[in-house]
């Protein structure tokens, strides 16, 4: 599903985030990134998901090429991606369940179905009785719920999520971890960046190590 092959990723003026980076992910596995600050993990994400390109090898995603996509076919890919990220914000002057149907109104889908998607999707990470909430009233916790219901909610196959338990107190982040680990168990592909692994590793995860954008592990 996912193949890096010798990928380099080298920022202006000359910051080496990733080099020879190789691995391959299969369908169906959590795959745990870790590494220290800056150790290019929320850079092997993006390649993933087309924000960034790679200076040198290749990205394959469902064997596509994603560093050689037009811009054109790059929200095709993103569809069959859930992506959280930090900078995925939420939209604080709608409310929850506007905010997980937005990705469905861009992508054209009729309004019953979409709005039953949408509570299917809270109700997955257990916002269904706070639908009508804006953001705003939302704890740090919740506010992170919503930011996977918002990326689930078109199906993806590959969820990818950069530091999904920062900023939240153990108890919060065990409750955001197992949402992860409950879509894994469902078969859905799982890449995620974190500082906190031991979240994150039911039986059959695989971790992937990074240090100063080389593989560790
Ligand atoms: N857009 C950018 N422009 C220039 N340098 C960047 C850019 N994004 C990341 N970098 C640099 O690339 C390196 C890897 O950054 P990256 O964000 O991938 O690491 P990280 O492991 O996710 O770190 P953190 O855990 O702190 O988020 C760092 O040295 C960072 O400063």
């Amino acid at each position: 599903m996912i193949r890096f092959d010798s990928v380099a990723k080298r920022y202006p003026p000359g910051i080496d985030a990733l080099a020879e980076i190789s691995f391959q992910v299969e369908p169906g596995e959590l795959v745990i990134v870790s590494g220290h600050s800056g150790a290019g993990k929320s850079t092997l994400l993006k390649l993933i998901a087309a924000i960034e390109t790679p200076t040198a090898g290749t990205v394959l995603v469902n064997g596509q090429n994603v560093g050689a996509l037009r811009s054109s076919a790059i929200p095709y890919l993103r569809r069959n991606l859930g992506l959280v990220f930090q900078d995925q914000k939420l939209l604080f002057d709608r409310n929850a369940f506007e905010n997980v149907m937005l990705p469905l109104a861009i992508a054209g889908f009729a309004p019953k179905e979409a709005a039953r998607r949408v509570r299917a999707a809270l109700d997955k990470v257990g916002l269904l009785a706070r639908e009508k909430a804006m953001p705003i009233a939302l704890s740090g916790g919740e506010q992170q719920r919503l930011a996977i219901a918002r990326a689930v909610v078109g199906r993806p196959s590959l969820l990818l999520a950069d530091e999904p338990t920062a900023y939240l107190d153990p108890e919060t982040a065990r409750t955001v971890a197992d949402i992860f680990i409950d879509f894994y168990r469902v078969g859905v592909t799982v890449l995620l960046a974190t500082y906190d692994e031991a979240l994150f590793l039911p039986r059959g995860a695989r971790r992937l190590g990074l240090d100063h954008g080389r593989m560790t592990s």
